[in-house]
């Protein structure tokens, strides 16, 4: 009734443990030598929607502003960070940011991310330092049952642009194949007049799975440089993290890039109990372009609100209760200093059964009070 649909309040553990993992991602970030960045809410729409970033205006929450300009909410940081970026020269390499992306597609509208961006590093050490992140951050945050998946974006685009076909069709071609519907894939890749691409597309839509099965393409594109090249960088990227121990990769050779301005490397997490995507990113070299600006360019963003939703309650600590009572309480508050790793709360009421593992109550003997265990 008081709230539009979707939005919630929340409180308690969900909040709780949302702060600890914008807390661990901080922490991670720090350590990791990243510069914070943060950026305004409220943008114009055209920082999204140019042609360079190609997001939908549909998807966007807006209006218009008393010049008759539209208004979003931040639907993205990727895109407004590249913006504040380009504004003037930094000299850090490495950025993070935490905070809300709203999207009309967003259960709830509004979804919390924290996130890296690598500006103008050598491709492959800002693409493993992307994982190794997510590696560093998910061990601080207890949660090591996560899996990884590569893909590349030039896969699909560099097939795609061997047909003839209209950019409509290239986006609905584009939707069967993110949504691994075969049938749809060849029927839509057929019209564009090359048989032997719509096939390979189709095939595509099977592509996923060991990361072991990426030289059974490199043995079938052998002939193929462009495509060999994509799969060798994977491949790279791959062995780079087997080698620090992350042995939970998979690829997806067929998959699409889920933002417009993905151009190479592309990955997710998900959580491999429930099968939740719990991170995406990837590769996106020519965003900068429209500041007029050439860099490389990769990032990943962490769903905040799935990660909060893994960690333990956090009320695991022990939970003590110190009943006191107006001459007592400067003495409750002295001993609860002696509980540094405790939950302590300090009550004039006997609390309720349950609420607490530990309750001292201070009783008065000879004149002096005491706290004892009840
Ligand atoms: N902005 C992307 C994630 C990303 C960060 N950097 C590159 N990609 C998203 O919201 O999914």
């Amino acid at each position: 009734m008081f709230l539009p649909e979707g939005s919630q309040d929340e409180i308690g553990t969900i909040v709780a443990n949302r702060s600890k993992v914008f807390e661990t991602f901080r922490r991670t970030a720090e350590q990791r030598n990243y510069t914070e960045i943060s950026t305004p809410l409220v943008e114009y729409a055209e920082t999204f929607t140019n042609e360079k970033v190609g997001m939908k205006l549909q998807n966007m929450l807006k209006w218009f502003d008393a010049r008759g300009q539209i208004e979003v909410l931040r639907p993205d940081w990727t895109t407004s960070i590249a913006r504040a970026l380009s504004q003037k020269p930094f000299r850090q390499y490495k950025w993070a940011y935490q905070g809300s992306i709203f999207r009309q597609e967003t259960p709830g509208l509004e979804s919390r991310q924290v996130g890296i961006e690598i500006v103008d590093l050598p491709a492959i050490l800002g693409e493993s330092e992307c994982l190794f992140f997510a590696n560093d951050f998910f061990g601080r945050l207890g949660l090591e049952a996560v899996m990884v998946e590569l893909g590349h974006a030039g896969i699909f685009e560099e097939l795609v642009a061997r047909l003839e076909l209209p950019a409509g069709q290239v986006d609905r071609l584009r939707g069967a194949m993110h949504d691994k519907r075969k049938d749809e894939v060849y029927g839509i890749a057929r019209t564009g007049g090359n048989k032997k691409i719509a096939e390979e597309l189709a095939a595509l839509v099977d592509a996923y799975g060991p990361f072991q099965m990426i030289e059974t393409y490199l043995e079938r594109w052998k002939g193929e440089p462009e495509l060999s090249e994509k799969l060798k960088h994977i491949q790279k990227l791959g062995e780079t993290l087997f080698s620090i121990g992350m042995e939970d990769v998979i690829i997806d050779l067929g998959r699409v890039k889920n933002l417009p301005y993905y151009t190479g490397i592309l990955f997710r997490g998900f959580l491999k109990k429930t099968g939740t995507s719990c991170f995406s990113g990837g590769r996106y070299d020519k965003l900068y372009e429209q500041f007029n600006r050439n860099t490389t360019a990769v990032g990943i963003a962490f769903d905040a609100d799935i990660l909060a939703e893994q960690l333990d309650r956090a009320g695991n600590r022990e939970k003590i209760c110190i009943i006191a009572n107006e001459e007592t309480l400067a003495d409750a508050e002295k001993l609860r200093s002696t509980y540094s790793s405790s939950i302590v709360d300090i009550r004039f009421e006997k609390p309720q059964k349950g609420e607490f593992s530990t309750v001292l109550r201070f009783t008065n003997k000879h004149g002096k009070w005491e706290a004892e265990e009840i």
